[in-house]
């Protein structure tokens, strides 16, 4: 299972050689870090991502190696925005000149940068960005302003104090014409002295959610007054502008600006299982370790993990995470097929990979969001100790909802996909996730045929559920637009229909990849079996959550619904003897949990216990404040109280 969760024998051995080199290595220690005030926690991050930079030189690490390192380090910093961001930018939208130029300084770390798109006054809305870049032909320069206080540039990551370089996004602007939004790659600090460079205001937006996860990174905020840069330094794959100050645009699709943030969004989509197997690791080992009445004749009480409420809600959890592992590597494979495609200026791919991306980030980060909190409530009180490991993780994870793209306003980008599609079926037949709308009539006119809880147990049944949901919304929304004769009012009028049929379409997306993982790349019938069952549950879950969904778009009957979840309900007995096996599978070690509650020896009350006293408030007896605030009320004489 270990495998199957990797990927590959070779990707276990690669992540496991990297999780036991952080785990082994004190500068990683991070137990204390939430004791820490911001100056500390920050130096001490700069210094672990040195000390990172340094490994994965001396100990020459390849690219996957060094990725994994960074992953078991586990404190978002600026080296995300570098690696993540800023280098994909100058790959995906600089041409040969600039790659050539920029790239093997920023791939050798001689320069840091990060990636300034996100304003004050907007972040979703790109194309309503203010910071302007003019043309300046007496020069060939571009002059980078900020025009007023909404078009200061808001939290791009690693830009307060590290970063050197910036690609920032701005209105370009020729002759005082409009050329749309371009990404210009801007210096931002001394290469000497890291001083910011003049006419440049830099500086952190203020401590965000969470004490010890991202504020760790410093977030920042970015004011240019008329800095000059030269023109050579717009990102021109996309368009280019002449030294005479000629505007032009190559066959390249414009929508290549937005191209980093697919790749980011598909790097999202992978890692939502890591965060979401960690909080489902530590709640499963807890619900184990936890026992609560039931006890007969002074034997011990009920494992929590044995109550049925329990199961119902934290194997979905467990499912989920092995569905978003298999989407995620899905996605990728995607991903990777498009990125070549573009570097042979094939576009086909682009319109289905964006919405895939776009629609699986929304899906899988509002659901680990989510089942992050629903783990810290399955651990009860001691879930809310920042101990639990649940707290940070929670705090670190739920920007993912809003980061990238807000998560209905990429629901909303996937809604805007699937309408298309669905204008275009008289001459366009569908491919790749949307090919089931090619099958409308079939999907519109069967219901489901399903007699017994039984029946359930079958991906064709499944599949074919999902389908029809997904069809029957996606085209009853396509109806009712066409109804408007102005389709954006129309688009903007559905627009809840179009979100609830848009996530329609990515939960099946998720199902069918679970199934076709099943049916092709499994190591061995023992893991095959124990995946199924988890494979179902998900589906199931799914099914019975969204069971408004599949009863009003008339597929199922009120009788095959609960008939689903009756399955469900017995599916759950059939994980309880494997759950401890399924999270121990995540190869997740006690350094990277970071969780008293999550242990893998299951020694939680003795280390509950003493973590308790390494917190400062137990250095002594007799703390700071309490001579000068408690004792004076200790010791009034007052005759009576008053409130
Ligand atoms: C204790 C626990 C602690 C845990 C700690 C653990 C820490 C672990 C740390 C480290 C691990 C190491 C591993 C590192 C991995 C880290 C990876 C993740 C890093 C994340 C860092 C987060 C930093 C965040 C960065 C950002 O947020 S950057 C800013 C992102 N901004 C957005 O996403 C903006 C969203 N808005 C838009 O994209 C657009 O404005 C829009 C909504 C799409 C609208 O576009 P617009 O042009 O205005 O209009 P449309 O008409 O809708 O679109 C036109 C056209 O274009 C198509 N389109 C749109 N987008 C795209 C696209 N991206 N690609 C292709 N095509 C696109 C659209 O479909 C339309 O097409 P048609 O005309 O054909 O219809
Ligand atoms: C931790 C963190 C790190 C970040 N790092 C970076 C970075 O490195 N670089 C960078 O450039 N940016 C960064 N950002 C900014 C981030 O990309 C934006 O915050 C994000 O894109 C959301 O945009 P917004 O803040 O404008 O939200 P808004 O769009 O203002 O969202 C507010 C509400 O309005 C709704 N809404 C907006 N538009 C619509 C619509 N058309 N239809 C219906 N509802 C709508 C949303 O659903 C939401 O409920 C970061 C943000 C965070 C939280």
């Amino acid at each position: 299972m270990k495998v199957a969760w990797a990927g590959s024998r070779e990707a276990f051995q690669v992540s496991d050689r990297m999780a036991k080199l952080v785990a082994n290595d004190p500068v990683f220690e991070k137990f204390s870090k939430p004791m820490l005030g911001r100056k500390e926690l920050f130096k001490n991050t700069l210094r672990k991502a040195a000390y990172a930079w340094k490994l994965i030189n001396d100990l020459r690490l390849t690219e996957e190696e060094a990725k994994w390192l960074r992953h078991y380090i586990d404190e978002p910093n600026y080296t995300d925005l570098h690696w993540e961001m800023f280098v994909p930018a100058i790959e995906g939208q600089g041409t040969k000149e600039q790659k050539k130029k920029w790239l093997p300084l920023a791939q050798t770390m001689q320069i840091i940068g990060t990636y300034a798109q996100t304003e004050l006054g907007h972040g979703s809305n790109v194309q309503g960005l203010e910071t302007t870049a003019t043309f300046d032909r007496q020069t060939d320069e571009f002059v980078m302003h900020s025009p007023t206080l909404t078009s200061s540039k808001w939290w791009p990551g690693g830009m307060a104090k590290v970063a050197t370089h910036a690609i920032v996004y701005a209105r370009l602007i020729i002759d005082g014409l409009f050329h749309g939004v371009h990404g210009f790659i801007v210096q931002l600090r001394s290469l000497e002295d890291h001083s910011p460079l003049p006419g440049l205001t830099l500086g952190d937006i203020g401590m965000k959610f969470g004490h010890g996860t991202y504020n760790t990174m410093d977030n920042g905020v970015l004011r240019f007054d008329h800095v000059r840069i030269p023109r050579n330094q717009m990102l021109m794959r996309v368009s280019q502008v002449t030294k005479e100050g000629k505007y032009a645009q190559s066959d390249v699709p414009r929508q290549l600006l937005y191209g980093t943030m697919v790749s980011v969004r598909q790097t999202i989509v992978a890692d939502a299982s890591k965060a979401l197997s960690r909080a489902v690791c530590i709640a499963t080992r807890y619900s184990v370790v936890r026992r609560q009445f039931g006890s007969r004749n002074g034997g011990p009480e009920t494992q929590v993990i044995d109550y049925k409420t329990q199961q119902s809600r934290l194997f979905p959890l467990l499912a989920s995470a092995y569905a978003f592992r298999f989407v995620g590597e899905w996605l990728k494979s995607l991903y990777i097929d498009v990125k070549q495609r573009l570097e042979a200026n094939d576009f086909s791919t682009l319109p289905e990979t964006h919405a895939c991306t776009a629609g699986l980030k929304a899906l899988t980060t509002a659901a680990t969001a989510d089942g992050i909190e629903e783990c810290r409530k399955l651990c009860g009180g001691h879930g809310y100790l920042i101990s639990s490991g649940l707290p940070e993780l929670f705090a670190f994870y739920v920007p993912a909802c809003s980061y990238e793209g807000e998560n209905v306003v990429m629901m909303l980008q996937v809604a805007r996909f699937l309408v298309k599609t669905v204008s275009n079926l008289g001459y366009k037949q569908p491919v790749g996730t949307a090919a089931y709308l090619g099958r409308v009539t079939p999907l519109l006119q069967n219901n489901c045929a399903v007699q017994t809880a039984e029946d359930w147990l079958n991906p064709d049944a499944i599949l074919e559920a999902f389908e029809a949901r997904a069809a029957r919304m996606v085209i009853g929304c396509g109806e009712r637009l066409a109804m408007f004769e102005n389709p954006e009012e129309g688009f903007a009028e559905l627009s809840i229909d179009l979100v609830e049929a848009s996530l329609a379409h990515c939960q099946l997306i998720t199902v069918s990849v679970f199934i076709q993982k099943l049916n092709h790349e499994i190591p061995g019938n023992g893991v095959k079996r124990s995946l199924e069952v988890l494979c179902y549950v998900y589906a199931l879950f799914l099914l019975h959550k969204h069971q408004g969904d599949f009863l009003a778009t008339g597929y199922l009957t009120p009788k095959q619904a609960s008939l689903a979840n009756e399955q469900l309900r017995t599916l759950y007995s059939k994980v309880r003897p494997n759950a401890i096996a399924f999270v121990d599978s995540f190869n997740h070690m006690d350094h990277y949990l970071c969780s008293v509650l999550g242990r893998y020896d299951g020694n939680v009350y003795p280390k509950l216990y003493e973590a308790a006293w390494k917190d400062p408030l137990n250095d002594s007896d007799i703390v700071d404040g309490i001579q000068q605030y408690v004792q004076p009320i200790l010791k009034q004489k007052l005759h009576y109280a008053k409130l």
